[in-house]
């Protein structure tokens, strides 16, 4: 018959187990703090490491120390598990819920070991308890996760475990169910201890997918944004541009380019001093971004000059757009920042061959004039055609719409 040489299956699970918690303590010391968890998952892989270990010794401790300890230590593992979860993902840790699965289970552990000993009760008792924990360590995976890869992994590894425990629980029924010790298990028990060893290394490796991958989501984010009022930066924002280029080529829908600058920001800084000023630039890239689409971009091209790209939308809805900023940004002055205007060019996009750099100087352009006929309006730009027609309307602006003070 096939049995496995189960301390054997053990001893390297333990192995594995504290060389996956070394991972995750160097990840928890050297990942950003705003990935949080590690120091949970880390210290669950050693609690299992404890469990793995003191049920290894089973026949040479006593039982109070190689099936109570065992259990509580495998409680807590599991409850780390799912704490570390819900910190990684946002939820707030469940640390009640976790503390009172603790104590009844391990009440019961130790009823059922060292007052009546009943292995069947204790594991029809265990079993359901921990799979209670990793049912709300699933849930947390499917409401939040993003969907990728990684997290269909991290989510089938927590399912399994949930099966493997909810095997067990009914194998609580079997009432010649028992563990007498390593030298009397039998086939069945083998199987399911050796998967249950390798799912905690599944489990460790589950962790670690996870946070690298939040770590490189992170990273991509830190790269592409400014770090002051989280719009794109210049290099992202080309990126952007040169999708949605490719876009228009295919569907032939225009697009628009704003190019915004706040007015007299220098007085600001002036005045109310480089923090307020700072205020004011996170202030205004949250409000425009509010009011912007899902599918439009927004960066910060360096000081206060902003742009935002709005893909198939027509000059005239753009304008639409512009002017919402406009009269939102007129009653924004309150006891945190100072009231503030800006003045904005406006370019429409049409042919797919326009690069970047020609579209963001035909609305600085226009952002010029805008500056130049009194600031807190929106001007608009040349359509590419007529500047390169050598026509007499290529050197001069048609302004559809300048947004006056009252915002008509
Ligand atoms: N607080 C703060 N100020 C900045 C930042 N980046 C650039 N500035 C300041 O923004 C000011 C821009 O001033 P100017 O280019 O003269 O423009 P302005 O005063 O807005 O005048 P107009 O654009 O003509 O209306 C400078 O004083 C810069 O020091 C920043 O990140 N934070």
């Amino acid at each position: 018959m096939f049995i496995l040489d189960l301390r054997t299956v053990l001893l390297l699970s333990s192995v594995m187990s504290v060389l996956m918690s070394i991972v995750l303590f160097s990840a928890y010391r050297s990942f950003p703090s705003t990935i949080k968890g590690l120091g949970w998952w880390a210290a669950s892989c050693l609690l299992m490491l404890t469990t793995t270990v003191l049920f290894a010794l089973r026949g040479i401790v006593p039982e109070s120390l190689s099936i109570v300890a065992c259990n509580l230590a495998m409680f807590v593992a599991v409850g780390f598990r799912l704490i570390g979860t819900q910190k990684f993902y946002g939820h707030e840790p469940a640390l009640r819920r976790v503390s009172l699965i603790v104590v009844v289970g391990t009440t019961g552990a130790i009823w059922w070991t060292l007052q009546v000993p009943n292995f069947q009760m204790r594991l029809l008792l265990i079993a359901p308890l921990i799979a209670l924990l990793y049912g709300e360590q699933l849930y947390v995976i499917a409401k939040t996760a993003e969907r990728h890869f990684v997290s269909y992994f991290f989510g089938g590894i927590t399912l399994i475990q949930i099966v493997l425990v909810l095997m067990r629980f009914a194998t609580g029924f079997n009432d010649n169910v028992n563990f007498s010790g390593f030298h009397a298990v039998d086939q069945t028990l083998s199987v399911y201890l050796t998967i249950y060893s390798l799912m905690t290394i599944t489990m460790a490796v589950g962790f670690i997918m996870v946070a690298t991958r939040r770590l490189h989501v992170e990273l991509a984010r830190v790269s592409n944004v400014d770090p002051l009022t989280e719009a794109l930066n210049r290099r992202a924002f080309s990126d952007m541009y040169d999708n949605e280029m490719r876009r228009i080529k295919r569907h032939e829908r225009p697009m628009s380019l704003i190019i915004m600058d706040l007015d007299h920001f220098k007085r600001i800084n002036d005045k109310h001093g480089h923090s307020v000023g700072d205020r004011v630039l996170i202030h205004f890239s949250s409000t425009v971004t509010r009011l912007l689409r899902e599918t439009d971009h927004f960066a910060r091209f360096g000081g206060e000059e902003f742009v935002a790209l709005l893909p198939e939308t027509t000059a005239v809805e753009a304008q639409a757009v512009a002017r919402r900023i406009c009269e939102c940004l007129r009653q924004a002055g309150n006891a945190e920042i100072p009231a503030y205007t800006v003045s904005m060019g406006l370019a429409e996009v049409t042919s797919g061959e326009e690069n970047l750099d020609s579209v963001a100087s035909r609305a600085d352009a226009a952002l010029y004039k805008a500056k130049s006929e009194g600031r807190d309006r929106l001007e608009l730009a040349t359509p590419l055609k007529l500047v390169n027609s050598g026509s007499e309307l290529a050197c001069g602006y048609d302004p559809i719409l300048a947004l006056s003070k009252t915002g008509r």
